[in-house]
């Protein structure tokens, strides 16, 4: 079992207020580990302290056994750390191919030739959808661009925030076999944050549960339907 990405004591505030108190975790390569917990616990900043867009005030991070808590995001995106944002931040008057492209630029990369045939391999209906606009697409067809986006990069990391917000169940279910089949035939890892226990149920191999800036419980996949966990994420 490998460790792609692993956080110590990872601490992170804005400005005075301290938000991260101390997160500890690590994820496996290939496999899908899940963040779950209620709002406002500190879920997404941990993501935006990964991927470099929060600072890290105390701790560290490490992407394949390298300390990358002080590095800026471009660089995080070149070693292979891709972030699909909370509402997915589709730029909805370019077209899908346009949002494609602004995966290339997150690299540094304007110029670069966009991996086309993966995408729609990955993603058939942005093949169709390529000259549409992606402030007309669904949800789920934006969720899909979101990550088609992520892909551009070759990622060997993903970090996902809520895919599945406002998308009908049926579409994230969808989503869910993508992820999983990034995971065991591309040898993705995959950090993903959730709230939804049915749908992270579908794809988690392994899962953090965390409250008030830490992790407070973690396990197997079976054990997400703890009562428990339950209990914690109805309050
Ligand atoms: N830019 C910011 N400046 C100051 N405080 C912020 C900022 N962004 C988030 N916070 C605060 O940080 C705390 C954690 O927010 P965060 O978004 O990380 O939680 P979350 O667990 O992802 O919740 P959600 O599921 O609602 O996104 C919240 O109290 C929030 O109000």
């Amino acid at each position: 079992m490998e460790i792609i990405l692993e956080s110590n004591n990872l601490q992170a505030a804005y400005g005075q207020s301290t938000i991260l108190w101390g997160v500890n975790f690590k994820a496996v390569k290939g496999k899908i580990t899940t963040i779950m917990g209620r709002n406002g616990v500190g879920k997404t900043t941990l993501l935006k302290t990964i991927m470099g867009l929060v600072k890290v005030s105390d701790g560290s991070i490490k992407f394949q056994k390298e300390e990358i808590g002080a590095m800026p995001p471009h660089k995080k995106a070149r070693m292979g750390i891709s972030y699909v944002p909370q509402g997915r931040e589709i730029i909805p008057k370019l077209t899908v191919y346009e949002n494609l492209k602004l995966g290339m630029e997150a690299l540094g990369n304007k110029k670069g030739k966009l991996p086309e045939e993966v995408i729609y391999e990955l993603f058939p209906i942005l093949k169709d959808f390529r000259k549409r606009l992606g402030g007309n697409l669904s949800g789920g067809q934006q969720q899909q661009l979101a990550l088609a986006r992520a892909m551009v990069s070759n990622p060997s990391l993903i970090l996902l925030d809520e895919p599945t917000e406002g998308i009908q169940p049926s579409i994230a279910m969808e989503i869910a076999q993508v992820l999983k089949n990034l995971a065991r035939e591309k040898n993705i890892s995959v950090l993903l944050v959730e709230q939804k226990i049915d749908f992270a149920k579908q794809l988690t191999d392994y899962y953090y549960f965390m409250d008030r800036g830490k992790m407070v419980m973690e396990g197997g996949k079976e054990e997400l339907e703890h009562q428990e966990i339950k209990k914690h994420l109805s309050v």
